[in-house]
């Protein structure tokens, strides 16, 4: 399972490679700048023709060290490198000094200018070693550079290779640390291809990351898996073993889903989460209906079960089946159920998710919703919901992050789940999932994982209903929202495009069978 780790856990792990003897800086930065080079390598074979001519600029720091020995690499391989570097050769940390006053055997260190336009130039390549996990204020006075860097890339030529990360973007975060009222654009260097060491930073992976990233490559520069344990937050993926089910089990040993539904001409999206639910393999999915939408919702239906549930009371006595383990409440449910059902769902002490009209029929008190929330419960907002059950927390990521390490998506659910005493599972191509205890997953559907056509009405109500059904199969909460959000995705990929939201919950058997379910 690949994990992300910040900036903090990265020096921490080179720290302790050092002080352990496993490799010098000097070796880490060495490893580091050939990897880099191996990787662009491989990602563009045709660099072998002549002519290859590539603009290396390099920072003040142990990212501008990688890009001297990029530079130094290069050259010994025929390209003609062209360096541009930020600080005194006397000021940079010892490794990147090194470096530095091994490439001047070589050539020349331009003093990095604002002014440089590589337009002029027309170099195949530019390397990005400005600034890497060490990023703390936004870049200054290169924003005309970032631009031109961007116009001429637009059109083809050069190709960006970022070390580390792009320049500019946030390693524990991945949003662009930027003065308010700069554009992300003039303040990060977006790459075509990124060199990373060691493991993925969570950077790479939220927000911005990926689309400044583009391409991401973890190479190893000697470092041992075991420095790794206990740091970073997993990705999401899916055990076929915990989604396999046992020959010799009954219906209801899989666990029994309820999904409510909002009143007639607003049944769509809990049928969809239902579906979800059975698909996820629920042994009974059941919808409970308010009876002006009895006979609509009885006419859709087949493998699904329909109950009546009119109001708080009936939900109450439907409940004391026992058997009924996992609830779903918000797909088009309408404010005034939800008023109504969510807090006699909740006090049930079911797994429960809580979705869309649940979350956000609290907007004037959210505090009223948190009150009865358990360990069980699990919220699934996307972020303008996310906002209005918790507008302080969601402030921060909406302003332009002017120093580092900025807020980030799984801080801002970490500290939702504190509050609400739920997981929450924060939705985007980053999703974050947090327990109130603090554990997190990314569920991140990027780069090769890429799911763009989920952006479509419907999909989350068919996620929601995936983790009830997860639930009721006896899934933990954490696991639940975070296999549910990994199969989500992955169902998406396999349908591709063209994916309307009722394709989802068709396409779980084909994804099951290729995770060898
Ligand atoms: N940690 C590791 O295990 C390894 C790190 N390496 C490289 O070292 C990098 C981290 O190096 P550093 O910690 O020196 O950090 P950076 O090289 O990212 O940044 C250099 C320094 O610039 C200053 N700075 C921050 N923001 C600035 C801004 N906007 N304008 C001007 N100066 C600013 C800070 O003092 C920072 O320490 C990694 O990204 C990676 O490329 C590699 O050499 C290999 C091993
Ligand atoms: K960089």
């Amino acid at each position: 399972m690949t994990h992300l780790l910040t900036a903090q856990d990265m020096r921490e792990i080179e720290r302790s490679a050092m002080e352990d003897g496993i490799a010098t800086g000097a070796e880490l930065m060495e490893r580091a700048g050939r990897r880099v080079v191996e990787a662009l390598q491989a990602e563009w074979p045709d660099g072998g023709r002549t002519a290859r001519r590539a603009i290396v600029l390099c920072g003040p720091g142990n990212n501008g060290g990688d890009g001297y020995v990029v530079a130094r690499l290069l050259h010994g391989l025929g390209w003609s490198v062209s360096v541009h570097g930020m600080g005194a050769t006397e000021e940079l940390p010892p490794d990147a000094r090194a470096n530095r006053q091994a490439w001047e055997g070589i050539g020349s260190v331009v003093p990095l200018s604002g002014d440089l336009r590589i337009g002029q130039d027309r170099p195949d390549l530019v390397v990005d070693a400005l600034f890497g996990t060490g990023l703390t204020r936004p870049v200054d006075g290169l924003g005309g550079l970032f631009r031109d860097i961007a116009e001429c890339r637009a059109l083809g030529c050069p190709r960006v290779v970022a070390v580390d990360l792009p320049s500019g973007l946030c390693s524990d975060s991945g949003r662009v640390i930027r003065a308010e009222g700069t554009e992300p654009a003039e303040a990060a260097i977006a790459a075509d291809l990124t060199v990373t060491f060691h493991r993925p930073k969570l950077g790479h992976y939220l927000s911005e990351g990926p689309s400044f990233c583009s391409r991401l490559v973890a190479a190893d520069i000697g470092l041992r898996p075991e420095a790794t344990a206990g740091k970073g937050v997993p990705l999401a993926a899916a055990r076929a073993a915990a989604l396999a089910k046992n020959n010799a089990s009954h219906k209801y040993d899989n666990g029994h889903a309820l999904v409510l539904t909002g009143g007639s001409g607003r049944t769509g999206a809990a049928r969809l989460a239902a579906r979800g639910a059975l698909r996820a393999g629920a042994g009974l999915v059941t919808v409970g209906v308010p009876a002006s939408a009895q006979l609509e919702v009885a006419a859709q239906l087949t493998a699904i079960m329909l109950t009546r549930v009119d109001d708080g009371e009936e939900l109450a006595s439907v409940l004391e089946d026992t058997r009924l383990n996992a609830l779903c409440l918000g797909p088009g449910l309408g404010r005034d159920r939800v008023r109504a059902l969510v807090p006699v769902a909740v006090k049930a002490g079911r797994g429960t998710v809580l979705d869309a009209d649940a979350l956000t029929a609290f907007e004037d008190d959210p505090a009223a919703l948190f009150a009865d929330l358990h360990e069980g419960c699990i919220l699934t907002p996307h972020m303008g919901e996310f906002s209005k059950l918790f507008p302080d927390l969601a402030a921060p990521l909406k302003a332009a992050p002017e120093s580092g390490p900025a807020t980030s998506r799984l801080d801002a659910a970490r500290a939702a789940a504190a509050r609400s005493g739920a997981t929450v599972l924060l939705k985007g191509p980053d999703t974050v999932i947090a327990s109130p205890g603090g554990a997190a997953t990314i569920a991140a559907s990027v780069y090769e994982r890429a799911a763009p056509w989920l952006a479509t009405a419907g999909t989350g109500d068919v996620l929601a209903g995936i983790i009830t059904g997860l639930l009721a199969r006896g899934f933990a909460t954490l696991d639940a929202a975070a296999s549910g959000a990994f199969l989500h995705a992955e169902a998406a990929r396999g349908f591709g495009p063209g994916l309307v939201a009722e394709d989802l919950p068709e396409e779980l058997p084909r994804v099951f069978r290729a995770l060898g379910v």
